[in-house]
Parts: C-alpha cells; structure tokens; sequence
C-alpha cells in the first residue's frame, strides 16, 4: 500500500496492493491495521455508503459540523471520479483551499478525508459506483455545504462540456463566506 498526501497534507491518496491473475484481481480494499499504522492512531468506521452516479453528475462539497464531523475513507469500483477535498477548518493556513485527484475502477485509488475538510466529485464515466466508509453516523442537522464553484476557492474542475448535474441543496449551497465552518 502506498500512501500520498496531497496538497492538502492531511488529505491521502491511498494505493492499494493489487493482485492480478488470470481470474482477475484481489486488493484488501480495508485493513484496520494497516489503516491505523497509516495515520498514527486508531480510526472507527460506523457506516459504509454506496452512492451510484452519472456522466456530469457533481455531488457536494459537503461535511458535517461537530459533533457529527465525519472522516471518509472514498473509493470508486466503477467508473471514474475527480475527487476533492477541501479545507474548511478557519485555523487552518489552508483554509478554503482544495485537492483534487482522479479515484477510479481501473486506478484502485482510494482517499482520506480528515474530519474538518468538505468533500466532492465529479463524474467523468457513463456511469460511477462511489463506495465510502465514515467515522460518524449521517446527522442531517449537522451538515455543512459550501459550493462547488465558489471562486474564491477556485477548484479546477475537469471539462466534461456540459454543466454538471447537481441536486437542488447543492445547488442552493452558500459560498465560502457565508458557509458553516469549523473552529
Ligand atoms: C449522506 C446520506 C444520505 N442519506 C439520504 C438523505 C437523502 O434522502 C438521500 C440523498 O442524500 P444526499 O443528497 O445528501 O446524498 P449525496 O449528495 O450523495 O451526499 C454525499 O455526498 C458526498 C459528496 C459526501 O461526501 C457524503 O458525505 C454525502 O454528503 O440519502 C442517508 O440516509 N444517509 C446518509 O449518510
């Protein structure tokens, strides 16, 4: 497994061993163990999600505020994503920064994103199965959202040539500004 920070130093790309055969392939997609080994101390995951998207569609940014801040653990295992993280803790030097990276079915990437940090990604594929584990439970009253073109932060998006597909709460998201952050 090889581990990479990004931009973002708290935010991982995470590369799997990944074995390939004549019958196809075999990866540990979690080993709690090496996980923890990975970022210095012990990590609980409550919940796996598994969302299921298509071509255009941009889902986030989004997090949960304390008490409810969720660590993710994100991976694709079909089709492709560009995947992006971004720093909304105010104490940061990094704050409203981002990092983006492509996760996909064929690169076996996965990525850490910290508590403290909004999440995102765009679909590059006809279709992406989005499967993620986090550290706390969904708590609707918690979340956060900030939106996926504030120019301010100045993600980098890839080009599809269409506008990407949001939901109507993404597409009502706040700017940077006026979004909820944490301490
Ligand atoms: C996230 C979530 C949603 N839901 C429900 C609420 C709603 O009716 C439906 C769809 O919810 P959303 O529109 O918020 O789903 P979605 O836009 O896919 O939200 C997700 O986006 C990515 C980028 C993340 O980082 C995730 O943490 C999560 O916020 O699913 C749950 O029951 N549990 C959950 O954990």
């Amino acid at each position: 497994m090889q581990i990479t920070p990004t931009r973002l130093p708290e935010v991982l790309v995470i590369e799997p061993k990944v074995f390939g055969d004549d019958r196809g392939f075999f990866t540990e997609s979690f080993n709690q163990r090496v996980f923890d080994a990975a970022l210095g101390g012990p990590t609980t995951f409550v919940q796996d999600n598994h969302s299921r998207s298509v071509r255009g569609v941009l889902r986030g940014l989004h997090y949960q505020l304390d008490p409810h801040a969720q660590g993710k653990l994100v991976r694709v295992v079909a089709g492709k994503v560009f995947d992006v993280a971004v720093d909304m803790r105010r104490s940061s030097p990094r704050f409203g920064q981002w990092a983006g990276f492509e996760l996909s079915a064929e690169n076996h990437r996965m990525a850490w994103i910290p508590p403290g940090f909004a999440h995102g990604f765009l679909v590059l594929s006809e279709v992406a199965d989005f499967l993620y584990k986090t550290t706390d439970y969904y708590a609707p009253a918690s979340e956060g959202a900030v939106r996926w073109d504030d120019p301010t932060i100045g993600i980098e998006w890839p080009a599809l040539g269409v506008a990407p597909t949001l939901s109507p709460k993404d597409l009502a998201a706040p700017q940077l500004a006026d979004a909820k952050h944490f301490a």
